[in-house]
């Protein structure tokens, strides 16, 4: 049983931070943990979210490494993970989407990160906070099957699966090139990470009734196969999460993303705004 709603409100989290079984896990910046971070919270380095290896540094970690990770934040098998950060989300959306892949089942995105935290002008410490080691082992972990090159090439023109760039247009169209190719994959819909969240609200998520509206109307919809990516699946794990946040069962990211597919000369590969 999970202690909070994946989308979970400052206000929410502040009058339980005494949970047991509750991490707080800030996966922002080191400096700004330094002077400001919840009462509780432990840092994270962003960088043991990812394999890190080129060509595609965004997919997950080995086994082994994760099972280190967990051990490291003295994960158990009913820790209900809360993660922020101070970047619009996308950090804290990538621990919860590693943590979903290997297995892990609760956990929930502060809704705003640290800027809406303090907005609210709840409590916050400067004094770092240390996780006390947990034993989990690689074998204990539940990973699921990741999304690959090898699948979305067989499956990327299905028609109840569809495809969600959460670049910018520009890289989506092939004017800015992040790869050896620039461009999108054939098919691929368009909707910029960035546009989910309100930076004149503290980067708090918009009215989900507006997200869905926006998702539906570019055809992205719980009836379908949901397959996110960015670049390296930074910025397209917030918008994995914000699928899930909507209740979507189908919604998976493809940490090969564009590093992979556009340095690869084998894939298809469109231009322009569609
Ligand atoms: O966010 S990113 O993976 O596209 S660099």
């Amino acid at each position: 049983m999970s202690l909070f709603p994946l989308l979970l409100q400052p206000a929410e989290l502040a009058g339980r931070l005494n949970e047991p079984r509750l991490l707080i896990l800030d996966v922002g910046k080191e400096a700004i943990y330094q002077q400001a971070h919840l009462p509780g919270a432990i840092f994270l380095d962003y960088r043991r979210l990812q394999k890190g290896v080129p060509p595609a540094p965004g997919l997950l970690p080995e086994a082994e490494a994760i099972a280190q990770l967990f051990s490291d934040i003295g994960l158990q098998a009913d820790t209900h993970v809360v993660a922020y950060d101070d970047e619009g989300g996308t950090r804290a959306a990538r621990l919860l989407w590693l943590l979903d892949a290997a297995g892990h089942q609760h956990y929930s995105w502060l809704n705003g990160g640290i800027h809406a935290w303090l907005d609210e002008d709840l409590p916050i410490e400067t004094e770092a906070v240390y996780a006390i080691p947990s034993q989990v082992t690689a074998a204990q972990l539940d990973l699921k099957p990741q999304v690959d090159l090898e699948y979305l090439l067989a499956h990327y023109q299905d028609e109840n699966l569809v495809i969600w760039d959460a670049r910018t247009a520009e890289e989506f169209a092939g004017s800015r090139v992040m790869a050896a190719r620039g461009g999108h994959i054939p098919g691929a819909v368009n909707y910029d990470w960035s546009l989910l969240i309100d930076p004149a609200r503290n980067n708090r998520l918009l009215p989900l009734e507006t997200i869905q509206k926006q998702l539906s109307a570019l055809g992205i919809d719980s009836s379908k196969t949901v397959i996110t990516h960015c670049q390296t699946h930074h910025r397209s794990s917030f918008s994995w999460l914000a699928g899930k946040i909507l209740g979507f069962k189908q919604i998976f990211g493809y940490p090969g993303a564009w590093s992979e597919w556009g340095n690869n000369p084998d894939t298809p590969v469109a231009v322009g705004k569609d």
